[in-house]
């Protein structure tokens, strides 16, 4: 296999490969509220709220939130102020009294493990099994234990090989030397930083399970002399201090809102003052009606983790909560971006 190098970027285009990977969900998610719901038919006739819809169909707060981001992103639902309506393509293709509704098309689908698990994480708000199956655990509780953690890992660590250097080359951290990438995984994003940028060391703070694959994989990478690993719970304990650039990616879209606000409090205790935060995730746009990859990847978070993708609107509003200021954003590759926030 060819060297890994951390400053190279293929010029080759990465989207039709991920898309499939980042949105094999949202089908199932449309599939359980037009076929075991019949949602647009009652939307039609109830043009309504978050709440009042949460109220009518005992939906969980953040599972309902992204089904409507979905529903928005694809143009089955417009948004006017905080009320939604079904739209145009909504009542032709999806109200069961259309001439032209895709419910029967759809209604084979109906007992896929992934669309049934849907009608139960939108009712519980709690994520259904890793994959679907019934012997999985859910991915929170699975990653303590070594196998599944280091199976875990090597997805996590391959997607960045791509986003790891596109997004240490967006941008400028010149005035930084030290990072610490919070649930840093295998530490590929710690390693593309200090490739693209001489100055920088890191260290990779991530729990029990995943210290070893991650000290394996940073000397694969050649980088351990500049990354080490701290083992730890970021919930349960202080984050350790000396950073001037800490590092979240895709680490709050696991979570939800208590825990995001949470890890956000915990950044901003322990990071030194002139310090900055990046946020590399998938983000939702501030109006929450798209992207559509990115509201197609949240429907997946939200039915294997506690989280989903959060708008940049509401990572700005829970960083400003938690002490940040000067927030910046941009896209980097396979429809992620980086947030930058300033402790002052
Ligand atoms: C989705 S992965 C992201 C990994 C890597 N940052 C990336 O972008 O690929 C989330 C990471 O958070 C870590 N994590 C989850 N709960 C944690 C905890 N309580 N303390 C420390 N790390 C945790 C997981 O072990 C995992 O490596």
């Amino acid at each position: 296999m060819e060297a890994t190098d951390l400053r190279r970027i293929p010029s080759s285009d990465p989207l039709r490969a991920y898309r499939y990977r980042d949105g094999l969900y949202a089908a199932d998610l449309v599939t359980a509220a037009l076929v075991h719901l019949d949602f647009f038919t009652w939307l039609a006739a109830n043009p309504s709220d978050l709440a009042a819809i949460c109220r009518h169909f005992g939906f969980a707060g953040r599972p309902a939130d992204v089904m409507m981001t979905l529903f928005c992103a694809n143009g089955f639902v417009t948004r006017e102020g905080d009320v939604f309506h079904l739209s145009d393509s909504g009542r032709d293709f999806l109200l069961a009294s259309s001439p032209w509704s895709l419910a029967p098309y759809y209604r084979s689908l109906k007992d896929r493990p992934v669309t049934k698990d849907y009608l139960k994480v939108l009712s519980t708000g709690k994520p259904a099994n890793w994959g679907g199956y019934d012997e999985s655990a859910d991915w929170h509780r699975a990653m303590e234990d070594e196998a599944f953690a280091r199976q875990f890992t090597a997805a996590m660590d391959c997607r960045g090989v791509l986003m790891g250097p596109a997004m240490a080359q967006a941008l400028d951290l010149s005035r930084f030397s030290r990072l610490l990438d919070i649930g840093g995984g295998s530490g590929i994003y710690a390693c593309s930083l200090v490739a693209n940028h001489p100055k920088l060391s890191a260290t990779v703070f991530d729990q029990f399970s995943v210290e070893k694959i991650a000290r394996t994989r940073i000397a694969e990478l050649g980088y351990a002399d500049r990354v080490d690993v701290r083992a730890g719970d970021m919930l349960k304990e202080e984050l350790p201090g000396g950073y001037d650039l800490h590092l979240y990616s895709n680490v709050l879209h696991d979570w939800d809102l208590p825990e995001v606000r949470q890890l956000l409090a915990a950044s901003f205790r322990a990071l030194a003052p002139g310090g900055m935060l990046l946020i590399h995730d998938a983000f939702i746009d501030a109006d929450k009606c798209g992207p559509l990859p990115v509201a197609e990847y949240s429907a997946l978070l939200m039915h294997s983790t506690q989280g989903k993708c959060y708008s940049t609107a509401e990572y700005e509003v829970l960083a400003t909560e938690a002490g940040f200021r000067g927030f910046s954003f941009r896209t980097t590759a396979a429809d992620r971006g980086v947030m930058t926030a300033g402790k002052p």
